[in-house]
Protein backbone atom coordinates (compact mmCIF):
# COMPACT_ATOMS: atom_id res chain seq x y z
CA UNK A 1 0.00 0.00 0.00
CA UNK A 2 1.25 3.19 -1.08
CA UNK A 3 -0.95 6.11 0.98
CA UNK A 4 -1.51 9.89 0.01
CA UNK A 5 -1.65 11.63 3.38
CA UNK A 6 -3.34 15.13 4.68
CA UNK A 7 -1.14 17.34 7.22
CA UNK A 8 -3.98 16.45 9.72
CA UNK A 9 -3.26 12.88 9.11
CA UNK A 10 0.22 13.32 9.20
CA UNK A 11 0.43 15.34 12.32
CA UNK A 12 -1.83 12.22 13.83
CA UNK A 13 0.57 10.05 13.70
CA UNK A 14 3.57 12.69 14.48
CA UNK A 15 1.44 13.06 17.47
CA UNK A 16 0.30 9.49 18.56
CA UNK A 17 4.20 8.39 18.17
CA UNK A 18 4.90 10.99 20.48
CA UNK A 19 2.38 10.56 23.14
CA UNK A 20 2.92 6.76 23.38
CA UNK A 21 6.73 8.34 24.26
CA UNK A 22 7.87 5.96 21.51
CA UNK A 23 9.59 8.93 20.36
CA UNK A 24 10.54 12.01 20.89
CA UNK A 25 10.43 15.33 18.47
CA UNK A 26 14.12 15.78 17.99
CA UNK A 27 14.52 12.52 17.47
CA UNK A 28 11.89 12.94 13.80
CA UNK A 29 13.16 16.12 13.42
CA UNK A 30 16.85 14.73 12.99
CA UNK A 31 15.70 11.20 11.05
CA UNK A 32 13.94 14.36 8.61
CA UNK A 33 17.02 16.49 8.46
CA UNK A 34 19.30 13.46 7.53
CA UNK A 35 17.20 12.33 4.69
CA UNK A 36 17.43 15.84 3.05
CA UNK A 37 20.70 15.98 3.80
CA UNK A 38 21.38 12.47 2.42
CA UNK A 39 19.04 12.69 -0.55
CA UNK A 40 21.30 16.19 -1.61
CA UNK A 41 24.60 14.40 -1.37
CA UNK A 42 22.78 11.11 -3.02
CA UNK A 43 21.48 14.08 -6.10
CA UNK A 44 24.50 16.29 -6.29
CA UNK A 45 27.52 14.64 -5.31
CA UNK A 46 29.55 17.85 -5.94
CA UNK A 47 28.14 19.93 -2.62
CA UNK A 48 30.46 17.76 -0.85
CA UNK A 49 34.26 17.43 -0.67
CA UNK A 50 37.85 18.84 1.00
CA UNK A 51 37.98 22.14 1.57
CA UNK A 52 40.56 22.90 -0.92
CA UNK A 53 38.04 21.79 -3.78
CA UNK A 54 36.95 25.58 -5.79
CA UNK A 55 34.24 23.40 -7.64
CA UNK A 56 32.42 22.89 -4.81
CA UNK A 57 28.29 23.07 -5.41
CA UNK A 58 26.93 26.22 -2.33
CA UNK A 59 24.11 25.40 -0.97
CA UNK A 60 21.62 27.86 1.04
CA UNK A 61 19.26 26.50 3.34
CA UNK A 62 16.11 28.47 4.15
CA UNK A 63 14.23 28.02 7.33
CA UNK A 64 11.07 29.04 8.06
CA UNK A 65 8.91 29.92 11.31
CA UNK A 66 8.25 26.51 12.10
CA UNK A 67 9.41 22.58 12.30
CA UNK A 68 9.69 22.44 8.81
CA UNK A 69 12.53 25.30 9.38
CA UNK A 70 13.69 23.01 12.32
CA UNK A 71 14.28 19.94 9.39
CA UNK A 72 16.42 22.83 7.50
CA UNK A 73 18.68 23.32 10.49
CA UNK A 74 19.73 19.65 11.10
CA UNK A 75 20.23 19.51 7.28
CA UNK A 76 22.48 22.36 7.32
CA UNK A 77 24.43 21.02 10.03
CA UNK A 78 24.99 17.68 8.96
CA UNK A 79 25.65 18.63 5.15
CA UNK A 80 28.37 20.88 7.07
CA UNK A 81 29.66 18.02 8.74
CA UNK A 82 30.44 16.63 5.53
CA UNK A 83 32.60 19.43 4.02
CA UNK A 84 29.55 21.48 2.69
CA UNK A 85 29.51 25.19 1.62
CA UNK A 86 26.39 26.28 3.45
CA UNK A 87 24.76 29.39 4.10
CA UNK A 88 21.34 29.54 6.09
CA UNK A 89 18.77 32.00 6.36
CA UNK A 90 15.67 32.68 8.20
CA UNK A 91 12.45 34.11 8.03
CA UNK A 92 11.26 35.36 11.42
CA UNK A 93 13.55 35.78 14.43
CA UNK A 94 15.66 32.26 16.62
CA UNK A 95 13.76 33.10 19.71
CA UNK A 96 9.90 32.88 18.13
CA UNK A 97 10.84 29.35 16.80
CA UNK A 98 9.04 26.38 18.06
CA UNK A 99 10.85 24.56 20.99
CA UNK A 100 13.09 21.82 18.24
CA UNK A 101 13.58 23.89 15.61
CA UNK A 102 14.93 26.65 18.23
CA UNK A 103 17.12 23.97 19.26
CA UNK A 104 18.46 23.20 15.80
CA UNK A 105 18.78 26.50 15.20
CA UNK A 106 21.43 27.15 18.18
CA UNK A 107 23.21 24.39 16.78
CA UNK A 108 23.81 25.88 13.52
CA UNK A 109 24.53 29.15 15.32
CA UNK A 110 27.59 27.23 16.66
CA UNK A 111 28.83 26.53 13.58
CA UNK A 112 27.92 29.28 11.22
CA UNK A 113 26.27 33.25 10.82
CA UNK A 114 22.37 32.89 10.46
CA UNK A 115 21.54 35.60 7.95
CA UNK A 116 17.94 37.40 7.36
CA UNK A 117 15.96 35.78 4.74
CA UNK A 118 15.94 38.91 2.92
CA UNK A 119 19.37 38.53 2.02
CA UNK A 120 19.21 35.38 0.42
CA UNK A 121 17.81 36.81 -2.98
CA UNK A 122 20.63 38.61 -3.97
CA UNK A 123 22.57 35.60 -3.41
CA UNK A 124 20.58 32.73 -4.72
CA UNK A 125 21.24 35.56 -8.47
CA UNK A 126 24.77 35.57 -7.61
CA UNK A 127 25.74 32.00 -7.39
CA UNK A 128 24.70 29.29 -10.56
CA UNK A 129 24.05 25.60 -9.57
CA UNK A 130 23.87 26.79 -5.82
CA UNK A 131 21.49 24.12 -4.39
CA UNK A 132 18.76 26.16 -2.60
CA UNK A 133 17.17 24.02 0.06
CA UNK A 134 13.69 25.14 0.80
CA UNK A 135 12.89 25.12 4.39
CA UNK A 136 10.09 27.72 4.72
CA UNK A 137 6.78 26.15 4.99
CA UNK A 138 5.75 22.43 5.27
CA UNK A 139 2.51 21.05 6.54
CA UNK A 140 1.92 24.07 8.45
CA UNK A 141 1.05 26.43 5.81
CA UNK A 142 -2.06 28.19 5.99
CA UNK A 143 -2.01 31.07 4.10
CA UNK A 144 -0.08 32.70 0.47
CA UNK A 145 3.27 33.09 0.46
CA UNK A 146 3.82 36.90 1.23
CA UNK A 147 6.39 39.75 1.60
CA UNK A 148 10.07 38.42 1.48
CA UNK A 149 9.37 34.78 0.84
CA UNK A 150 7.30 35.75 -1.81
CA UNK A 151 9.39 37.98 -3.41
CA UNK A 152 12.42 35.47 -2.90
CA UNK A 153 10.09 32.63 -4.56
CA UNK A 154 9.46 34.42 -7.70
CA UNK A 155 13.08 35.61 -8.11
CA UNK A 156 14.06 32.21 -8.11
CA UNK A 157 10.90 30.62 -10.54
CA UNK A 158 12.23 33.39 -13.10
CA UNK A 159 16.27 31.68 -12.13
CA UNK A 160 15.13 28.27 -12.73
CA UNK A 161 13.93 29.00 -16.49
CA UNK A 162 17.91 29.53 -16.99
CA UNK A 163 20.03 26.39 -17.09
CA UNK A 164 22.49 26.89 -15.24
CA UNK A 165 20.13 28.60 -12.57
CA UNK A 166 19.98 27.08 -8.78
CA UNK A 167 18.96 24.07 -8.21
CA UNK A 168 15.73 23.76 -5.36
CA UNK A 169 14.75 21.16 -2.94
CA UNK A 170 11.69 21.47 -1.35
CA UNK A 171 12.13 20.07 2.64
CA UNK A 172 8.06 17.88 3.20
CA UNK A 173 6.39 19.72 0.40
CA UNK A 174 7.36 23.18 -1.81
CA UNK A 175 6.66 26.22 0.36
CA UNK A 176 3.57 27.77 -1.27
CA UNK A 177 1.78 24.39 -1.77
CA UNK A 178 -1.27 23.33 0.07
CA UNK A 179 -0.14 19.31 1.24
CA UNK A 180 -3.15 18.38 1.09
CA UNK A 181 -4.55 19.57 -2.32
CA UNK A 182 -1.58 20.35 -4.35
CA UNK A 183 -3.19 23.86 -5.29
CA UNK A 184 -1.00 26.81 -4.64
CA UNK A 185 -2.49 29.29 -2.12
CA UNK A 186 -3.41 32.94 -3.16
CA UNK A 187 -5.66 34.22 -5.99
CA UNK A 188 -4.92 34.66 -9.56
CA UNK A 189 -1.75 37.41 -8.55
CA UNK A 190 0.05 34.44 -7.32
CA UNK A 191 2.26 34.09 -6.07
CA UNK A 192 4.66 32.39 -8.67
CA UNK A 193 6.73 29.40 -7.12
CA UNK A 194 9.69 27.40 -8.49
CA UNK A 195 9.09 23.86 -9.60
CA UNK A 196 11.67 21.65 -7.24
CA UNK A 197 14.25 19.55 -8.75
CA UNK A 198 13.74 17.31 -5.71
CA UNK A 199 10.78 17.12 -2.59
CA UNK A 200 11.88 15.15 0.13
CA UNK A 201 8.90 14.54 2.29
CA UNK A 202 8.60 11.85 5.52
CA UNK A 203 6.91 8.81 5.98
CA UNK A 204 4.73 8.42 3.10
CA UNK A 205 3.72 11.46 0.35
CA UNK A 206 1.21 13.93 0.75
CA UNK A 207 -1.41 14.16 -1.49
CA UNK A 208 -0.24 17.78 -2.76
CA UNK A 209 2.77 15.97 -4.26
CA UNK A 210 0.94 14.45 -6.62
CA UNK A 211 -2.98 16.32 -7.19
CA UNK A 212 -3.19 19.90 -9.26
CA UNK A 213 0.28 22.09 -9.31
CA UNK A 214 2.29 19.98 -6.92
CA UNK A 215 2.02 17.16 -9.93
CA UNK A 216 4.70 19.69 -11.48
CA UNK A 217 6.18 21.61 -8.92
CA UNK A 218 7.33 18.70 -6.84
CA UNK A 219 9.99 17.21 -8.67
CA UNK A 220 11.85 13.72 -8.23
CA UNK A 221 9.58 12.91 -4.56
CA UNK A 222 11.94 10.51 -1.99
CA UNK A 223 9.57 8.99 0.88
CA UNK A 224 11.99 8.65 3.44
CA UNK A 225 10.90 6.98 6.46
CA UNK A 226 11.87 8.58 9.82
CA UNK A 227 10.63 5.60 12.54
CA UNK A 228 6.36 6.54 12.22
CA UNK A 229 5.97 2.87 10.44
CA UNK A 230 3.45 1.27 13.52
CA UNK A 231 1.88 4.40 13.78
CA UNK A 232 0.81 4.97 9.62
CA UNK A 233 -0.04 0.94 9.96
CA UNK A 234 -2.46 1.63 12.40
CA UNK A 235 -4.09 4.91 10.77
CA UNK A 236 -4.28 2.76 7.44
CA UNK A 237 -5.55 -0.11 9.07
CA UNK A 238 -8.72 2.03 10.13
CA UNK A 239 -9.58 2.72 6.14
CA UNK A 240 -10.12 6.18 4.42
CA UNK A 241 -6.43 6.74 3.15
CA UNK A 242 -5.88 8.03 -0.45
CA UNK A 243 -3.82 5.47 -1.76
CA UNK A 244 -1.66 4.74 -5.22
CA UNK A 245 -3.83 2.81 -7.97
CA UNK A 246 -2.72 -0.27 -8.06
CA UNK A 247 -3.47 -3.59 -10.18
CA UNK A 248 -4.12 -6.82 -9.10
CA UNK A 249 -2.01 -9.46 -11.23
CA UNK A 250 -4.18 -12.31 -10.01
CA UNK A 251 -7.34 -10.54 -11.64
CA UNK A 252 -5.83 -10.40 -15.14
CA UNK A 253 -4.25 -13.75 -15.57
CA UNK A 254 -6.22 -16.18 -17.13
CA UNK A 255 -7.03 -19.36 -16.40
CA UNK A 256 -5.82 -22.35 -19.41
CA UNK A 257 -9.25 -23.80 -19.21
CA UNK A 258 -11.54 -21.13 -19.55
CA UNK A 259 -14.04 -20.55 -22.86
CA UNK A 260 -14.52 -16.88 -24.01
CA UNK A 261 -17.51 -16.50 -22.67
CA UNK A 262 -15.32 -16.83 -19.01
CA UNK A 263 -14.06 -13.92 -19.80
CA UNK A 264 -17.20 -11.60 -20.46
CA UNK A 265 -18.98 -9.68 -23.36
CA UNK A 266 -18.30 -6.28 -23.62
CA UNK A 267 -20.80 -4.19 -25.63
CA UNK A 268 -19.48 -0.76 -26.74
CA UNK A 269 -21.63 1.83 -28.30
CA UNK A 270 -20.69 3.83 -31.44
CA UNK A 271 -22.06 7.13 -32.97
CA UNK A 272 -22.57 7.49 -36.89
CA UNK A 273 -20.46 7.35 -39.97
CA UNK A 274 -17.50 8.95 -39.63
CA UNK A 275 -17.70 9.23 -35.84
CA UNK A 276 -17.14 5.42 -35.13
CA UNK A 277 -13.52 6.01 -34.35
CA UNK A 278 -13.46 7.07 -31.10
CA UNK A 279 -15.80 3.71 -30.42
CA UNK A 280 -13.80 1.57 -32.60
CA UNK A 281 -10.35 2.73 -29.77
CA UNK A 282 -12.30 1.51 -26.40
CA UNK A 283 -13.60 -1.79 -28.62
CA UNK A 284 -9.81 -2.06 -29.25
CA UNK A 285 -8.57 -1.38 -25.62
CA UNK A 286 -11.32 -3.77 -24.15
CA UNK A 287 -10.27 -6.87 -26.36
CA UNK A 288 -6.50 -5.77 -25.52
CA UNK A 289 -7.29 -6.14 -22.64
CA UNK A 290 -8.79 -9.78 -22.18
CA UNK A 291 -12.43 -9.46 -22.64
CA UNK A 292 -13.91 -12.83 -23.75
CA UNK A 293 -15.72 -11.16 -26.34
CA UNK A 294 -16.62 -7.21 -27.83
CA UNK A 295 -19.24 -5.89 -30.06
CA UNK A 296 -19.81 -2.99 -31.23
CA UNK A 297 -22.91 -1.60 -32.05
CA UNK A 298 -23.71 0.90 -34.24
CA UNK A 299 -26.18 2.55 -36.63
CA UNK A 300 -27.50 1.71 -39.72
CA UNK A 301 -24.95 4.48 -41.58
CA UNK A 302 -21.84 3.48 -39.81
CA UNK A 303 -21.41 -0.38 -40.19
CA UNK A 304 -19.64 -0.20 -43.95
CA UNK A 305 -17.01 1.88 -42.01
CA UNK A 306 -17.00 -0.22 -38.86
CA UNK A 307 -16.67 -3.40 -40.96
CA UNK A 308 -14.03 -2.21 -43.22
CA UNK A 309 -11.71 -1.48 -39.94
CA UNK A 310 -12.37 -4.60 -37.59
CA UNK A 311 -10.86 -8.06 -37.34
CA UNK A 312 -11.17 -9.51 -34.59
CA UNK A 313 -14.37 -7.37 -32.96
CA UNK A 314 -17.92 -7.98 -33.79
CA UNK A 315 -20.55 -5.87 -35.36
CA UNK A 316 -24.26 -5.20 -34.61
CA UNK A 317 -26.38 -3.01 -35.78
CA UNK A 318 -27.76 -1.24 -32.95
CA UNK A 319 -29.76 1.42 -34.36
CA UNK A 320 -32.12 2.72 -31.30
CA UNK A 321 -33.58 2.08 -27.88
CA UNK A 322 -35.16 -1.32 -28.87
CA UNK A 323 -32.76 -2.63 -30.65
CA UNK A 324 -30.28 -2.05 -27.44
CA UNK A 325 -33.09 -3.86 -25.16
CA UNK A 326 -33.07 -6.92 -27.62
CA UNK A 327 -28.99 -6.97 -27.63
CA UNK A 328 -29.25 -7.18 -23.90
CA UNK A 329 -32.13 -9.76 -23.87
CA UNK A 330 -28.32 -12.04 -24.21
CA UNK A 331 -27.63 -12.15 -20.98
CA UNK A 332 -23.76 -13.31 -21.46
CA UNK A 333 -22.91 -9.18 -22.32
CA UNK A 334 -22.24 -8.21 -19.30
CA UNK A 335 -20.54 -4.70 -19.45
CA UNK A 336 -21.16 -1.69 -21.51
CA UNK A 337 -19.18 1.60 -22.76
CA UNK A 338 -21.56 4.32 -23.60
CA UNK A 339 -19.87 7.68 -24.59
CA UNK A 340 -16.85 8.00 -26.61
CA UNK A 341 -17.72 9.41 -29.94
CA UNK A 342 -21.61 8.27 -29.25
CA UNK A 343 -23.43 11.62 -30.04
CA UNK A 344 -25.48 13.73 -27.76
CA UNK A 345 -28.85 12.71 -29.17
CA UNK A 346 -28.19 8.92 -29.22
CA UNK A 347 -26.79 9.06 -25.69
CA UNK A 348 -30.06 10.79 -24.19
CA UNK A 349 -31.67 7.55 -25.50
CA UNK A 350 -29.74 4.60 -25.26
CA UNK A 351 -28.23 5.91 -21.70
CA UNK A 352 -31.67 4.79 -19.69
CA UNK A 353 -32.23 1.48 -22.00
CA UNK A 354 -28.48 1.02 -20.97
CA UNK A 355 -28.71 1.90 -17.27
CA UNK A 356 -32.29 0.08 -16.95
CA UNK A 357 -30.09 -3.14 -17.51
CA UNK A 358 -28.32 -2.86 -14.91
CA UNK A 359 -25.16 -4.35 -16.44
CA UNK A 360 -21.58 -2.99 -15.26
CA UNK A 361 -21.35 0.41 -17.47
CA UNK A 362 -19.14 2.52 -18.21
CA UNK A 363 -20.24 6.97 -19.05
CA UNK A 364 -17.93 8.62 -20.73
CA UNK A 365 -17.44 11.66 -23.08
CA UNK A 366 -21.39 12.13 -24.94
CA UNK A 367 -23.20 10.37 -22.76
CA UNK A 368 -22.12 12.40 -19.50
CA UNK A 369 -22.61 15.78 -21.91
CA UNK A 370 -26.12 14.46 -23.05
CA UNK A 371 -26.86 15.19 -19.03
CA UNK A 372 -25.47 18.29 -18.28
CA UNK A 373 -28.71 20.39 -18.31
CA UNK A 374 -29.95 17.58 -15.86
CA UNK A 375 -27.69 15.91 -14.14
CA UNK A 376 -29.99 14.24 -11.51
CA UNK A 377 -31.68 12.74 -13.82
CA UNK A 378 -28.97 10.75 -14.31
CA UNK A 379 -28.01 10.67 -11.02
CA UNK A 380 -31.59 9.05 -9.73
CA UNK A 381 -30.79 6.06 -12.68
CA UNK A 382 -27.04 5.18 -11.92
CA UNK A 383 -26.84 1.74 -9.98
CA UNK A 384 -23.33 0.48 -8.00
CA UNK A 385 -22.17 -1.14 -10.86
CA UNK A 386 -21.56 2.14 -13.41
CA UNK A 387 -18.55 3.79 -13.32
CA UNK A 388 -18.15 7.20 -15.02
CA UNK A 389 -15.54 8.68 -16.59
CA UNK A 390 -15.47 12.45 -16.63
CA UNK A 391 -12.32 14.72 -17.89
CA UNK A 392 -12.62 18.39 -16.00
CA UNK A 393 -14.76 20.11 -18.35
CA UNK A 394 -17.36 16.92 -18.10
CA UNK A 395 -16.91 16.62 -14.32
CA UNK A 396 -17.35 20.53 -14.42
CA UNK A 397 -21.02 20.27 -16.46
CA UNK A 398 -22.13 17.06 -14.12
CA UNK A 399 -21.19 18.71 -10.41
CA UNK A 400 -20.73 22.52 -11.34
CA UNK A 401 -21.08 23.02 -7.28
CA UNK A 402 -18.30 20.68 -6.60
CA UNK A 403 -16.48 21.88 -9.53
CA UNK A 404 -17.21 25.60 -8.27
CA UNK A 405 -15.62 24.76 -5.24
CA UNK A 406 -12.03 23.26 -6.93
CA UNK A 407 -12.30 26.52 -9.18
CA UNK A 408 -12.56 29.28 -6.16
CA UNK A 409 -9.17 30.76 -5.26
CA UNK A 410 -7.42 28.65 -2.36
CA UNK A 411 -6.86 31.32 -0.46
CA UNK A 412 -6.84 29.04 2.85
CA UNK A 413 -4.82 25.61 3.57
CA UNK A 414 -6.15 22.86 3.72
CA UNK A 415 -7.85 23.78 0.46
CA UNK A 416 -10.30 21.85 -1.29
CA UNK A 417 -9.05 19.03 -3.56
CA UNK A 418 -9.75 17.20 -6.82
CA UNK A 419 -9.33 14.36 -3.90
CA UNK A 420 -12.06 16.28 -2.10
CA UNK A 421 -14.04 16.52 -4.96
CA UNK A 422 -13.74 13.21 -6.61
CA UNK A 423 -15.38 11.96 -3.36
CA UNK A 424 -18.00 14.19 -2.72
CA UNK A 425 -18.82 12.90 -6.79
CA UNK A 426 -18.87 9.50 -6.31
CA UNK A 427 -21.28 10.29 -3.12
CA UNK A 428 -23.80 12.09 -5.09
CA UNK A 429 -23.53 9.91 -7.86
CA UNK A 430 -23.89 6.73 -5.86
CA UNK A 431 -21.13 4.86 -8.42
CA UNK A 432 -17.51 4.96 -8.71
CA UNK A 433 -16.24 8.03 -10.60
CA UNK A 434 -13.51 8.29 -12.29
CA UNK A 435 -11.53 11.84 -12.98
CA UNK A 436 -9.17 12.04 -15.26
CA UNK A 437 -6.25 14.02 -15.63
CA UNK A 438 -2.64 13.84 -14.85
CA UNK A 439 -3.50 13.31 -11.09
CA UNK A 440 -6.02 10.92 -12.51
CA UNK A 441 -8.26 9.98 -9.05
CA UNK A 442 -10.96 7.23 -8.79
CA UNK A 443 -13.22 7.26 -5.59
CA UNK A 444 -16.40 4.96 -4.61
CA UNK A 445 -19.88 6.13 -2.73
CA UNK A 446 -18.00 5.07 0.35
CA UNK A 447 -15.41 7.27 0.22
CA UNK A 448 -12.35 5.22 -1.06
CA UNK A 449 -9.69 6.98 -2.81
CA UNK A 450 -7.08 5.83 -5.52
CA UNK A 451 -4.59 8.19 -7.06
CA UNK A 452 -3.12 7.58 -10.46
CA UNK A 453 -0.26 10.12 -11.21
CA UNK A 454 1.50 10.49 -14.10
CA UNK A 455 4.40 12.25 -12.41
CA UNK A 456 8.16 11.69 -11.12
CA UNK A 457 8.92 8.25 -12.55
CA UNK A 458 5.51 7.63 -14.30
CA UNK A 459 5.21 10.54 -16.02
CA UNK A 460 4.11 9.90 -19.53
CA UNK A 461 3.21 13.63 -21.04
CA UNK A 462 3.06 11.44 -24.41
CA UNK A 463 -0.30 10.61 -23.32
CA UNK A 464 -2.27 13.66 -23.26
CA UNK A 465 -3.84 12.62 -27.13
CA UNK A 466 -6.68 12.28 -28.80
CA UNK A 467 -8.28 9.06 -28.39
CA UNK A 468 -6.38 7.98 -25.05
CA UNK A 469 -9.65 8.68 -22.68
CA UNK A 470 -11.94 6.44 -25.53
CA UNK A 471 -8.48 3.79 -25.13
CA UNK A 472 -8.93 4.30 -20.93
CA UNK A 473 -13.20 3.90 -21.22
CA UNK A 474 -12.36 0.32 -22.86
CA UNK A 475 -9.88 -1.05 -20.71
CA UNK A 476 -12.30 0.01 -18.08
CA UNK A 477 -15.03 -1.65 -20.04
CA UNK A 478 -13.19 -4.95 -20.52
CA UNK A 479 -11.79 -5.15 -16.52
CA UNK A 480 -15.50 -5.00 -16.02
CA UNK A 481 -16.46 -7.79 -18.46
CA UNK A 482 -13.88 -9.73 -16.87
CA UNK A 483 -15.69 -9.64 -13.68
CA UNK A 484 -13.46 -7.38 -11.45
CA UNK A 485 -15.75 -4.87 -9.34
CA UNK A 486 -15.68 -0.81 -10.38
CA UNK A 487 -13.36 -0.09 -7.92
CA UNK A 488 -10.75 -2.76 -9.33
CA UNK A 489 -11.45 -2.47 -12.61
CA UNK A 490 -10.96 1.55 -12.35
CA UNK A 491 -7.58 1.49 -10.87
CA UNK A 492 -6.57 -1.65 -12.67
CA UNK A 493 -7.40 0.09 -16.00
CA UNK A 494 -5.88 3.68 -15.07
CA UNK A 495 -2.37 2.02 -14.02
CA UNK A 496 -2.62 -0.39 -17.08
CA UNK A 497 -2.94 2.68 -19.41
CA UNK A 498 -0.54 4.42 -18.03
CA UNK A 499 1.73 1.97 -18.04
CA UNK A 500 1.71 0.92 -21.72
CA UNK A 501 1.85 4.76 -22.23
CA UNK A 502 5.56 4.90 -20.92
CA UNK A 503 5.88 1.73 -22.65
CA UNK A 504 5.07 2.82 -25.84
CA UNK A 505 6.93 6.69 -24.69
CA UNK A 506 7.63 9.43 -27.61
CA UNK A 507 5.39 9.41 -30.81
CA UNK A 508 2.32 7.73 -28.82
CA UNK A 509 -1.22 8.08 -30.58
CA UNK A 510 -4.03 6.72 -29.06
CA UNK A 511 -3.59 3.56 -31.37
CA UNK A 512 -0.46 2.66 -29.41
CA UNK A 513 -1.83 1.89 -26.33
CA UNK A 514 -3.87 -1.05 -26.37
CA UNK A 515 -0.87 -2.06 -28.99
CA UNK A 516 1.17 -1.90 -26.09
CA UNK A 517 -0.92 -3.22 -23.59
CA UNK A 518 0.35 -6.69 -24.00
CA UNK A 519 4.55 -6.20 -22.87
CA UNK A 520 3.05 -4.52 -19.94
CA UNK A 521 0.86 -7.54 -19.15
CA UNK A 522 3.93 -9.59 -19.58
CA UNK A 523 5.61 -8.06 -17.04
CA UNK A 524 3.16 -9.32 -14.31
N1 LIG B 1 5.85 17.68 14.08
C1 LIG B 1 6.82 16.78 13.91
O1 LIG B 1 7.01 15.94 14.73
C2 LIG B 1 7.65 16.79 12.71
C3 LIG B 1 7.53 17.81 11.80
N2 LIG B 1 8.36 17.90 10.79
C4 LIG B 1 8.40 19.09 9.96
O2 LIG B 1 7.57 20.07 10.46
C5 LIG B 1 6.74 20.59 9.46
C6 LIG B 1 5.48 21.08 10.05
O3 LIG B 1 5.85 22.03 11.01
P1 LIG B 1 4.87 23.14 11.54
O4 LIG B 1 3.59 22.54 11.92
O5 LIG B 1 5.64 23.88 12.57
O6 LIG B 1 4.58 24.02 10.26
P2 LIG B 1 5.50 24.78 9.24
O7 LIG B 1 6.92 24.70 9.61
O8 LIG B 1 5.10 24.30 7.93
O9 LIG B 1 5.02 26.29 9.38
C7 LIG B 1 4.23 26.73 10.41
C8 LIG B 1 4.55 28.16 10.78
O10 LIG B 1 4.42 29.00 9.66
C9 LIG B 1 3.41 30.01 9.90
N3 LIG B 1 2.77 30.24 8.61
C10 LIG B 1 1.93 29.42 7.93
N4 LIG B 1 1.65 29.94 6.71
C11 LIG B 1 2.38 31.09 6.62
C12 LIG B 1 2.55 32.06 5.61
N5 LIG B 1 1.97 31.97 4.44
N6 LIG B 1 3.37 33.10 5.83
C13 LIG B 1 4.00 33.22 7.01
N7 LIG B 1 3.89 32.33 8.02
C14 LIG B 1 3.09 31.28 7.82
C15 LIG B 1 2.54 29.44 10.96
O11 LIG B 1 1.88 30.45 11.65
C16 LIG B 1 3.58 28.70 11.80
O12 LIG B 1 4.29 29.59 12.61
C17 LIG B 1 6.59 19.46 8.48
O13 LIG B 1 6.27 19.94 7.20
C18 LIG B 1 7.95 18.83 8.54
O14 LIG B 1 8.83 19.49 7.67
C19 LIG B 1 9.49 17.01 10.69
O15 LIG B 1 10.49 17.58 11.47
C20 LIG B 1 9.20 15.66 11.19
C21 LIG B 1 8.64 15.70 12.54
K1 LIG C 1 9.22 23.42 2.37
Amino acid sequence: MQPFLTAAQMRSIESAAMESGRVRELALMECAGQAVADSILAQWPDVAGPESDGLRRPVMVLCGPGNNGGDGFVAARLLAAHGSRVEVFLLGQPDALPPSARRNCERWQGIGPLRPLAEAAGMAQATNDTVVVDALFGTGLSRPLSGVARDLFGRLAALRHRDNGPRLVAVDILSGLCSDSGRVLGDDTGPELPAADLTVTFEAARLGHVLSAGAGLSGRLVVAPIGLAPELAALAAGGGLAEAARPDPSALAKDPGAHKYDHGHALILSGGAGRSGAARLAARGALRIGAGLVTLGAPPDALPEIAAQITALMLRRINGRGDLVRMLADRRVNALCLGPGLGVGRARELVPAALAAGRALVLDADALTAFADAPQELFARLHPRCVLTPHGGEFARLFPDIAARLQAPALEGPAFSRADAVRAAAAEAGCVVLLKGRDTLIATPRGQVRVNAATGARAAPWLATAGAGDVLAGFLTGLLARGLEPLAAAETAAWLHLEAARDFGAGLVAEDIPEALPDVLRRF
